[in-house]
Order: C-alpha cells, then structure tokens, then sequence
C-alpha cells in the first residue's frame, strides 16, 4: 500500500513522515491553510531522502507558474488539482517532474490512469483538501486499474475500511493526520502508516 502525506509544513513533519514510512510527501503551493512558499518548501524538500517521492500540490495556478515553482522547489512530482486540460500537464511534465493528475469521481471524468500523461491518478472529494468524504459506491463500474491514489476524509479510524471497499493502489491523506488545519499531529501522522498498511 503506496501512502502519501500532504500538507507538511515544517522540517519536524517531514523526519516524522520518513520515519513513519511514508512513500510520499506533498508541500501545498496553492492557496490554503497548508500553503508553504517557496523557500520553505525548497529547503523541505531538501529534507527528504532519496526513495521517498516529494510531492508539489497545485490548483488553480496557472501551467507555466507550476512549471516555475516546481523546478525553483525541486520537487520530484507534481500533482494538478481541477480544470487543468491535458497540455499543461505537458507544459509541466517539461519541468522533468512525474505527474499525479487529482479529479472528482463525477460523471464524465476520464478515470484511465495516465490519460493525460500523469503516473498516478488521485480520486478525492470534490472539494481538495476538505477532509470531505466522497461515497466509494460511485467507484462500482468505474474502478480505475493501476496506480490510483484515494484521498477524501481518510484518517486512522476509517482508512482500513475504505482500503477494503475501494481497494486503491495508495492513499493520501491530509485533514485526518491534523490537531487543528494546517498542524499536523506527529502521533496521527504514525498511526495513519501503520492503519492503512495494516
Ligand atoms: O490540502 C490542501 O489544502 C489542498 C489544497 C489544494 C489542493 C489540494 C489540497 N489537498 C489535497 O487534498 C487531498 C485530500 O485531503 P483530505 O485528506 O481530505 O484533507 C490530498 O490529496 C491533498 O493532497
């Protein structure tokens, strides 16, 4: 079970990632409470060993701002929230960053993994971020294959449940590892790891 960590904001999140396990780690370059500019997320980054991926967290910036900050950061991946049509993940994907592409489960969204030339496909609820669940019936008939991440509302009492119904490649979890928005909770951080590989 691939499980990535979103939202870290400071360099003691991210020793307690690594060393909880995590396979990623994603810094929030938008606008939200999680936001880390970009000097602190360029030294964060710098944190991260070799082996665990470092994920930038984008929506509504424009293509070629995201191309910017993701070469100026350093960030190994980057993950596009919203209307972002297939060439700017092109433009992106110029930086020589892989592509994690996020979308809503709604009628009509294209759940192919790698439609748009992104590695990994993210399904959230439609409100990034939120802590927000979605209803993982929606997945029946239309359960993407490969590696696809869930994301929406997970946290330590409900991700081996939702790892059951839903059976992803990994998860992603933001609001559910926090003591309050934006400050995440070392002890959750942990128990998330262990819960969804359990
Ligand atoms: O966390 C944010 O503030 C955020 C802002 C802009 C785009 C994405 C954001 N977070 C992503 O939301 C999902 C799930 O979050 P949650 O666990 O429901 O709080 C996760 O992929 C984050 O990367």
């Amino acid at each position: 079970m691939y499980v990535k960590l979103c939202g870290l904001r400071t360099a003691a999140d991210v020793e307690v990632a690594v060393t909880a396990g995590a396979d990623a780690v994603g810094f929030v370059f938008s606008t939200s409470a999680r936001q880390v500019d970009l000097d602190t997320g360029r030294r964060l980054v710098r944190e991260v060993p070799e082996g665990v991926l470092t994920v930038g967290v984008f929506s509504g910036v424009p293509a070629a701002e995201v191309r910017r900050v993701a070469e100026a950061s350093g960030v190994g991946a980057v993950q596009l929230h919203g209307e972002y049509p297939r060439e700017a993940f092109d433009e992106v994907a110029a930086a020589g960053t892989r592509l994690v592409r996020a979308v809503a489960l709604i009628p009509g969204t294209d759940v192919r993994v790698g439609a748009f030339g992104e590695e990994m496909l993210l399904l959230d609820s439609p409100v990034a971020g939120s802590g927000h669940r979605w209803d993982l019936a929606a997945l029946d008939g239309a359960r993407p294959a490969g590696r696809w991440l869930l994301a929406g509302g997970l946290g330590v009492a409900n991700v081996g449940a939702a790892v059951a119904q839903a059976r992803p490649w990994g998860v992603d979890v933001s609001s559910g590892i926090e003591s309050s928005r934006g400050v995440k909770d070392h002890g959750l951080m942990r128990e998330f790891v262990a819960a969804a590989r359990a």
